[in-house]
């Protein structure tokens, strides 16, 4: 049997070839960061870097260490005009004159870094638009809405190295062929099935959550003799992108809503680098994505490192937990 690599795939789907290289090297960069990730304990980079990162959050090594391979691979891409990173206070300019047609690609190098001393499943997220003009290079001119993505993706450092993606035609996985060095089309046209009975929140932070949460989580946990009249099954993975591979292969809801503990900085996941390039991937897998109050991607950015509440999957679900803050 033939296999279909990442090329030939983005190829089928007559992706401009700027785009097409553009994901090779972002695939590249996610396969050299799975090696190091590998290798952490032999090169005792599995701790800490007793460095914050802009949002005051303990840096790992790997942290940076994968932040500089994306920086290294895709930063030399010569249509990257800027690089968006959790890890850098400031927009990285790769072009002092961005034109019209170049990309900015928004990035998380590694995502559930705190997973990383336990041995579970980590990744990297990353979002990726086009300038529709010539800008200065500002702050001001990456601040582009979620509608505007025209790809992105996700890798996953788990048994295996997975590859999730989408140029606006669909979702894609690709695994990682260690023989070969490719990544190999293994779960083409992925769907999220509209209905669910799995929830995945971090739920150590009830007493913090909004009625409308709390009311939801509780209906759920009732059962089949609940207002729901179904029995829940729960996951929390701690790794965004963990979680939302699950939802992508079998179902389910995400929730990161905003609570007392993280209202002053509007939520704890980020709108540029987490929650617009994963909402993207749910809904063009079929599923839904929502702060609650409205679409994930039609939300304004204010700044580059926002972040917001982030309700994702199963369309139905989804549908009836916006329900619940309606009421
Ligand atoms: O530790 P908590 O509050 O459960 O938060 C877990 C969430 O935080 C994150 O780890 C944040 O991502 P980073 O590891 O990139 O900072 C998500 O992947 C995950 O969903
Ligand atoms: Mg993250
Ligand atoms: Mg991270």
């Amino acid at each position: 049997m033939t296999q279909t690599t990442l090329r030939a795939q983005l190829q089928g789907q007559k992706t401009d070839t700027d785009l097409l290289m553009l994901m090779e090297d972002i695939a590249t960069a996610c396969q050299m960061i799975a090696d190091r990730v590998r290798h952490g304990a032999f090169a005792g980079v599995l701790g800490t870097a007793n460095t914050e990162n802009i949002q005051g959050e303990t840096q790992k090594e790997l942290d940076v260490i994968s932040d500089e391979i994306f920086q290294q691979i895709v930063g030399a891409n010569p249509t990257v005009a800027a690089l968006v990173s959790e890890e850098v206070d400031e927009v990285n300019w790769r072009k002092q004159s961005p034109q019209a047609g170049d990309f900015v690609v928004y990035y998380d190098p590694l995502d559930g870094s705190s997973n990383l001393d336990v041995n579970l499943s980590v990744g990297t997220i990353f979002s990726i638009v086009r300038l529709d003009a010539a800008t200065a290079p500002d702050a001001a001119a990456v601040q582009i809405k979620g509608t505007q993505q025209i790809a992105a993706g996700y890798a996953i450092y788990g048994p295996s190295t997975g590859l999730v993606i989408t140029v606006g035609q669909g979702v894609d996985g690709f695994t990682h062929h260690p023989g070969s060095g490719e990544f190999l089309l293994t779960q083409p046209a992925m769907n999220i099935p509209p209905q669910t009975q799995e929830f995945a929140i971090n739920t150590s932070r009830y007493d913090l959550w909004e009625a409308p949460v709390r009311k939801y989580i509780d209906d759920c946990l009732r059962g089949a003799s609940g207002p729901r009249a179904k029995k829940f099954n729960m996951r929390w993975c701690a790794s965004m992108v963990a979680d939302v591979h699950r939802i992508l292969i079998r179902g389910g809801v995400f929730l990161y809503p905003k609570d007392s503990g993280n209202a002053a900085q509007g939520g704890k996941l980020r709108l540029m680098y987490e929650a617009n390039p994963m909402g993207m991937l749910v809904e063009q897998a079929g599923g839904a994505s929502s702060t609650g109050r409205g679409r994930i991607m039609e939300v304004d950015p204010t700044g580059h490192h926002q972040r917001v509440p982030v309700i994702l999957g199963s369309r139905d679900e989804v549908a009836v937990i916006e329900e619940y803050y309606r009421d």
